[in-house]
């Protein structure tokens, strides 16, 4: 099988493990931009956000050989200079939502922000571009269905992600915030 080095337009395959993901970025790149995907649960490296993201594209693109887009995504909390930042997935694993809000609970600042950082490479030895997307919130005891991570306890102008509707979420989501620079990069991309 021969895989494509440079990427059909209109068309990524974003290498995630995370279905829900996959859906907020299929519903707001699509149809301008086509999403494939393979769920490949990929190594993360310790580092800053930008390591993380950087990293982790490399070895998909490298795993997947040809194209890939990978994303990480932070909780970093105001109060805790930016922690639990890419570890916020083992955080909420063994804390879960309460535990979250009790590692501010010495704190009066309550204050988050939501990273997303998105990496494309076009293949193998090609060195990925990063698109990131940040959201002011603040951390809160959790309100709204519970499908989505840490979605219920992340408040942004009074309603928690986990309430908003979906595509009321990736209006000012962190994600959504990312994958319009990314959006806007590609249509460059396609009119050079
Ligand atoms: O919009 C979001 N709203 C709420 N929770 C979220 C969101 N986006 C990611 N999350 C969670 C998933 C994971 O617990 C951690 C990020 O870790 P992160 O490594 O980026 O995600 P992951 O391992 O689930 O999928 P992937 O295979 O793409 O690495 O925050
Ligand atoms: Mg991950």
């Amino acid at each position: 099988m021969t895989t494509p080095t440079t990427p059909a337009r209109h068309q990524v395959n974003f290498i995630t493990g995370n279905t829900n993901k996959l859906s907020e970025v299929q519903a707001i790149l699509e149809p301008a931009i086509s999403v494939s995907s393979q769920a490949l649960d990929l190594l993360e490296i310790q580092g800053t956000l930008e390591e993380v993201t950087l990293d982790k594209c490399r070895r998909a693109a490298d795993l997947v050989g040809g194209p890939v887009l990978v994303e990480d995504t932070c909780l970093c909390f105001d109060a805790l200079n930016g922690l639990p930042g890419p570890y916020i997935k083992w955080f909420l694993q063994s804390l879960g939502h309460q535990g979250l809000n009790n590692l501010l609970a010495a704190y009066e600042d309550k204050g988050a922000k939501a990273v997303c950082t998105f990496g494309y490479s076009a293949g193998p030895g090609h060195e990925p571009i990063l698109f990131q997307g940040i959201t002011q919130g603040k951390i809160v005891p959790a309100r709204g269905p519970t499908n989505f991570g840490w979605d219920p306890i992340f408040e942004y102008e009074g309603k928690t992600y986990a309430e908003m509707e979906k595509s009321e979420k990736n209006k000012v989501s962190h994600r959504g915030k990312a994958l319009a620079k990314l959006q806007a990069w590609f249509s460059n991309e396609m009119t050079a």
